[in-house]
Order: C-alpha cells, then sequence, then structure tokens
C-alpha cells in the first residue's frame, strides 16, 4: 500500500518575539500562512518494521536526522505500531531558507502515516506529537492561515487572507534559524502589528496585508547578509505591492495582487538570483 502525501511551504506575514524563556526558546506571535510550493512524500508500507528514508536532493539528510524520518519513529513509538515504512521525498521547497521545508516533510509524514497505518488520529493529536520534533510543525500539521503563539507550536486558525500571487526568492546561502534568535537584541525591538494585521485579513484588505508586513528576524538576517536587501530593493523596484523575510531568512517573499506585473518581478529576479518561484496562497486546509 502506498500514499503521496503534499508538503507544502510557509510563509510569516508577521512575525515577532515578545521574550526570551527559560527553556532557552523565545516566545513568539507569528501570522503564518501556507503556499503552493511543496515536496511530495511517497510512503510505502513494509512488514519488517523498519523505517527507510531516500531524498531526491543530495545535501539534505537521507537518516534519521531527517525530520520526516524523526516524525515516522516518533509515532511508530507512540503509537506501538508494528508495521514500517519506506519514505522518500521529492524536494521543490528550497532548504534552511525560512520555508519550513523539514517541519512540512514531518507533519505530512505523520498525516499521510495516520492512513498508512490505519491510526485514526485527529490532527489535534497529530499536531501535539509534531510539536515535539520542532516548533513549526504543528502549523504545518493543519496548513492554511494561523495565528503562531508559545515557541510557535500553540496554532490559532485565523481566515485566510485574499487570494494573491506570491513571489519567493532564495539567494545562495543557507541560514541557521538558531543562529539568527541567538543573534537577535531584544531590547528596543520594533514590535510587529500583529492585530492590525489580522484585521486587515478579517477585512480582506490587501493593501492592510502589505502595509503590515512585519519579521523582527529580518534586520538580523539582512545585517548578516547584503545579498538579502538586495532581493528585497529589487522586488519592491520591480513592482511587488508588499515585500518581507520569511522566518529566519535568506528567502525573500513578495505580495504581488494582479498577474500582469508577475512575469516582470519574476524576471527581472532571474537576472540575477537563480532560485525565484511565483506561487500562490494556498485557501484551503486541506492540504493532504
Ligand atoms: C523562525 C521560524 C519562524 O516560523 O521558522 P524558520 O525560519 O525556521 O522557517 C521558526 O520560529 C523556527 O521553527 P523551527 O525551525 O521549527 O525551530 P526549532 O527546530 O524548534 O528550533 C530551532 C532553534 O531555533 C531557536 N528557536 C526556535 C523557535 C523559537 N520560538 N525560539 C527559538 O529560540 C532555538 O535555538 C532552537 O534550538
Ligand atoms: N526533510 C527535510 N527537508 C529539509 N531539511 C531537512 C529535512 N530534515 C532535516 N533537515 C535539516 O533541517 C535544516 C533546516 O531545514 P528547513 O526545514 O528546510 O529550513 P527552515 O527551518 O529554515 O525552514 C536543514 O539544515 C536540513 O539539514
Amino acid at each position: 500500500m502506498r500514499y503521496s502525501v503534499k508538503a507544502p511551504a510557509k510563509i510569516n506575514l508577521t512575525l515577532d518575539v515578545l521574550h526570551k524563556r527559560a527553556d532557552g526558546y523565545h516566545e513568539v506571535e507569528m501570522i503564518m500562512t501556507t503556499v503552493d510550493l511543496a515536496d511530495r512524500i511517497d510512503l510505502t508500507l513494509t512488514d519488517n518494521g523498519k523505517i527507510i528514508i531516500d531524498v531526491s536532493e543530495g545535501f539534505v539528510p537521507s537518516d534519521q536526522r531527517n525530520l520526516a524520518y524523526q516524525a515516522a519513529e516518533l509515532l511508530q513509538k507512540r503509537m506501538n505500531v508494528q508495521k514500517g515504512v519506506s519514505i522518500y521525498i521529492t524536494k521543490r521547497i528550497p532548504v534552511a531558507a525560512g520555508l519550513a521545508g523539514g517541519s512540512s516533510d514531518a507533519a505530512a509524514t505523520l498525516k499521510g502515516l495516520n492512513k498508512l497505518w490505519k491510526l485514526g488520529l485527529s490532527l489535534d493529536e497529530l499536531a501535539e506529537i509534531g510539536k515535539e520534533i520542532g516548533s513549526d510543525v504543528a502549523f504545518c500539521v493543519y496548513g492554511g492561515t494561523a495565528l503562531a503563539t508559545g515557541r510557535g507550536e500553540v496554532i490559532e486558525a485565523i481566515p485566510a487572507p485574499p487570494s494573491c500571487w506570491v513571489i519567493l526568492a532564495k539567494p545562495p546561502i543557507g541560514v541557521s534559524t538558531a543562529d539568527i534568535y541567538k543573534r537577535l537584541t531584544l531590547q528596543n525591538i520594533e514590535h510587529a502589528p500583529t492585530d492590525r494585521m489580522i484585521e486587515a485579513i478579517r477585512q480582506q484588505d490587501f493593501t492592510g496585508i502589505c502595509a503590515n508586513l512585519h519579521n523582527v528576524l529580518e534586520s538580523v538576517t539582512l545585517d548578516m547578509y547584503p545579498e538579502v536587501r538586495h532581493i528585497k530593493e529589487q522586488m519592491l523596484r520591480f513592482g511587488a505591492n508588499g515585500v518581507l523575510m520569511s522566518g529566519s531568512g535568506p528567502t525573500v517573499f513578495g505580495l504581488v495582487e494582479h498577474e500582469s506585473r508577475l512575469h516582470r518581478i519574476y524576471n527581472g529576479l532571474r537576472g540575477f538570483c537563480q532560485d525565484v518561484y511565483a506561487v500562490r496562497l494556498i485557501r484551503s486546509t486541506d492540504t493532504c
């Protein structure tokens, strides 16, 4: 028996850090939404109880370090499953990019194995297991658009923003999330307008959404990697309506209302950046 599951990327429309916690994590407030750039996870049932993993990209670990492997192992142990699985990941989401590719692979694996192993767990139960693997996994289990709090694992669904195009551009660098959080200075931080963003989304106010995009990690990554700042400036110059770095970066996304502008921005960016994608927001939460 075999299942294919889509694992979509996320972007952060806002990312605020409230304080550093005693456990070393940061207390965050983020509005996240899924986009239709996705990895594909193929799951094949095996009878010997073993978990085998392979990945289309050589530089993503194809062993216990892979978050999809960790998700399968945790679920197998937690639910006392005797069956095994062979996992094949076709990567399309750039790696270490601020798009939660690994977290989404883990979430999709949990959702796919829930069917393959006939476990009958709810999304809430899968998210509860997923949060042990990483802060972004719970959001990826639900998909859609949500306010994430705590260390990112407390998820409250909110309505989807109005449909629009999203241009993603990633310079050829990988960013360590832990490193960016470590370098963040919390004094004099300009906090994100989370409430205003939620209101703009509720009102389906595209201009308001673009005006309230804010990520407190952005200045940390921009100071370390001037090429990220350059991409931001160029995306705005080519005509994106709103531009922001996603997560800890280095991917920059631009929201674009009209398709007529999309090609100009895409082609302009492709002139100096290899990794550019034109995608759409996913408005449905059913990603499986
Ligand atoms: C920044 C964000 C925004 O969505 O995404 P990415 O840039 O990774 O996509 C997330 O907060 C990342 O989530 P995720 O990548 O799952 O993080 P984890 O594996 O849980 O943590 C990696 C490391 O980041 C730091 N970390 C993470 C989350 C948090 N709220 N506070 C932290 O300080 C910790 O040092 C931790 O060891
Ligand atoms: N399935 C996976 N896909 C991508 N990266 C993975 C995966 N499993 C583990 N990793 C590791 O996780 C790190 C972060 O990757 P990723 O989730 O793509 O980035 P981000 O946290 O910035 O969104 C990478 O350095 C990679 O080695």
